[in-house]
């Protein structure tokens, strides 16, 4: 297979919704998923650009992979759930330095799926069903669910993010341009979200096409040093 032109790689807890925010872009549809075990990829072409998508897993016990799967990613996607706080936290805390390993002029974005289970949603929701909002538990179907994660949370993350990786604000793309709010359920900003990330990856493949392959040394001609009675080298 060829070497892919460009990485991006999914990233967040247990259950923030990566498989299914990858499968809703890719297959166009949304159904069960089961908790991802290691890791799994799709190929997605780009123009005439081909680009790896890797879905990790957000368990605990597959944690020591990650760093692995970002390895020279072009573009990373933190995912959390915008009804769960700390699934924000857990990117800061155990997610960011997986990082490391990724490509130095790396894209970040932040994600905050399950938008559709919000209080609007909800309350649209309640509304269609004949029911006034806030009267949950009052014979309405639906509960109410607040959104807890503003996108302002996210926006802070993203500057965090710059100054850990020590990249200046200026070079980098906006936080309001990287930070997404989706829903792998209904669809909402999902195609936005991996196409604004495919057109900020085209020229950085370009960049490192122009730059050429990586140094590496030459081993072809080396001569081993002779050894000498004593069995150290001469
Ligand atoms: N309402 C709603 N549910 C969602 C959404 N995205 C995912 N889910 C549900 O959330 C659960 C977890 O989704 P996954 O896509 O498996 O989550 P994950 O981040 O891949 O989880 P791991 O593989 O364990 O890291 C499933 O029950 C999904 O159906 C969404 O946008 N809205
Ligand atoms: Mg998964």
């Amino acid at each position: 297979m060829k070497k892919p032109d460009g990485k991006i790689v999914l990233l967040g807890d247990m259950n923030v919704g990566k498989t299914s925010l990858l499968q809703r872009y890719m297959e166009r549809r949304f159904s069960d998923t089961v908790s991802t075990v290691g890791g799994a990829f799709y190929l997605k072409q780009w123009r005439s650009y081909n680009i790896s998508i890797w879905d990790t897993a957000g368990r605990e016990q597959f944690h020591g992979l990650g760093s692995m799967y970002c390895r020279g990613a072009t573009a990373i996607i933190l995912t959390y759930d915008v009804n769960h706080p700390q699934s924000l936290v857990e990117l800061e805390d155990r997610f960011l330095s997986l990082t490391d390993t990724a490509s130095t002029d790396c894209l970040f974005a932040i994600v905050g799926n399950k938008v559709d289970l919000r209080e609007n949603g909800a309350a649209e929701s309640q509304e269609k069903e004949g029911c006034s909002p806030g009267l949950a538990g009052a014979g309405c179907a639906s509960p109410k669910v607040p959104k807890q994660v503003q996108l302002e949370d996210a926006v802070a993350l993203y500057k965090k993010i710059l100054k850990y990786k020590m990249l200046d604000e200026k070079d980098m793309p906006a936080a309001e341009q990287m930070c997404f709010e989706t829903s792998a359920k209904s669809g909402h900003n999902v195609d936005l979200l991996f196409e604004t990330l495919f057109d900020m990856v085209v020229p950085m493949i370009l960049r490192q096409r122009a730059q050429g392959p990586p140094q590496t040394v030459d081993i072809s001609n080396y001569k081993p040093p002779k050894r000498t009675k004593s069995g150290c080298c001469a």
